[in-house]
């Protein structure tokens, strides 16, 4: 479990995390979102470990994480920039993964050869980049970590390798309820992985969902009436969003479909069609005024 609370870092004069809060249970994984910039990268290092955070508290698994050698040997960091020694092969630096991991599993690691087509004795640094990020996830996951922290992860990888990783993470989540947090800059890139999503702007945590609760809790209606549209009518939903085309009622609403339904079919419209709304419309109405800081991660 990670816990987040009120955390903050200071370059100099930059401010690039401010007050976030948030936190990610056993067993699930979290997505954080943000365009360049944001401070993903750098609240993954103080997450991680590798930074200390200028103030309030980073808990993994109920322990402080930095300078704490029992619990950065339990938490794996992969980078967006990888590195691996100079000259290496993949078994060397499974040799080394080896011995600082007490959780390093050579049965998984040899389990996993099948998944990704490398060359044990071959150097790494002579790999593509996109091979390179394979050995770097092979490593990884056979180290067997309680939490994992991911930044970028699926830069580089092809479809086929992205989606083979991704049910990797998904057996270690289910099969030994492994944390996860990843930062993308694309909500499309992880939609499909994550359980809850945190939007990052400029250093603060602006919106955090279920993923599963925004899908069922919004949708767009479209409505029309025999004569003006009722007062009541208005006053009793939650509305995003509204939109008057002609004597059609566009409107974007919070609640559950039966209770939406039930109401808007009280007042006899004479047009009613009840839309679903795509993740990224969500997003978008859900942001309001703030919909600037989702374009750049959805597109
Ligand atoms: N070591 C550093 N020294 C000074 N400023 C830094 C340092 N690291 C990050 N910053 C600044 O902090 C802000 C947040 O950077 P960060 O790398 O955390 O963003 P990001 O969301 O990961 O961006 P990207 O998606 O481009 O990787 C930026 O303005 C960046 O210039």
């Amino acid at each position: 479990m990670i816990q987040v609370e009120n955390v903050s870092k200071r370059f100099s004069d930059m401010e690039a995390v401010k007050g976030v809060t948030f936190t990610v249970p056993k067993g699930s994984i979290y997505g954080l979102l943000g365009s360049n910039g944001a401070g993903k990268t750098t609240l993954l290092k103080m997450i991680a470990g590798i930074y200390r955070q200028d103030s309030g508290t980073i808990f993994i698994d109920g322990e402080p994480i930095f300078e704490n050698v029992k619990r950065k040997e339990r938490t794996l960091f992969l980078p967006d920039a990888l590195y691996f020694f100079p000259h290496t092969t993949v078994q060397q630096m499974a040799d080394f993964y080896k011995s600082i991991y007490p959780t390093w599993s050579d049965e998984r690691f040899h389990k996993l050869k099948e998944l990704f087509p490398i060359d044990v004795n071959k150097k790494i640094q002579r790999m593509s980049k996109g091979m390179q990020r394979q050995v770097a996830f092979w490593l990884t996951l056979s180290a067997l970590p309680d939490v994992l922290i991911l930044d970028e992860p699926l830069d580089g990888l092809d479809a086929v390798m992205r989606q083979k990783v991704k049910n990797l993470l998904f057996q270690d989540v289910a099969e030994r309820e492994m944390t996860v947090l990843i930062s993308s800059h694309n909500l499309r890139e992880v939609e499909d992985l994550c359980d809850r999503i945190g939007i990052l702007h400029q250093g603060t945590l602006i919106l955090e969902k279920e993923l599963d609760d925004l899908k069922t809790d919004i949708h767009k209606i479209q409505v029309a009436f025999k004569g003006p549209i009722p007062d009541l009518f208005l006053q009793n939903m939650d509305i995003l969003y509204k939109e008057q085309r002609g004597s059609v009622l566009l409107c974007i609403v919070r609640g559950k479909e039966e209770k939406i339904t039930k109401h808007i079919q009280a007042h006899n419209p004479i047009l009613f069609d009840l839309l679903p709304l795509t993740l990224e419309e969500i997003f978008i109405y859900e942001m309001g005024d703030k919909g600037y800081a989702i374009e750049n991660i959805i597109l």
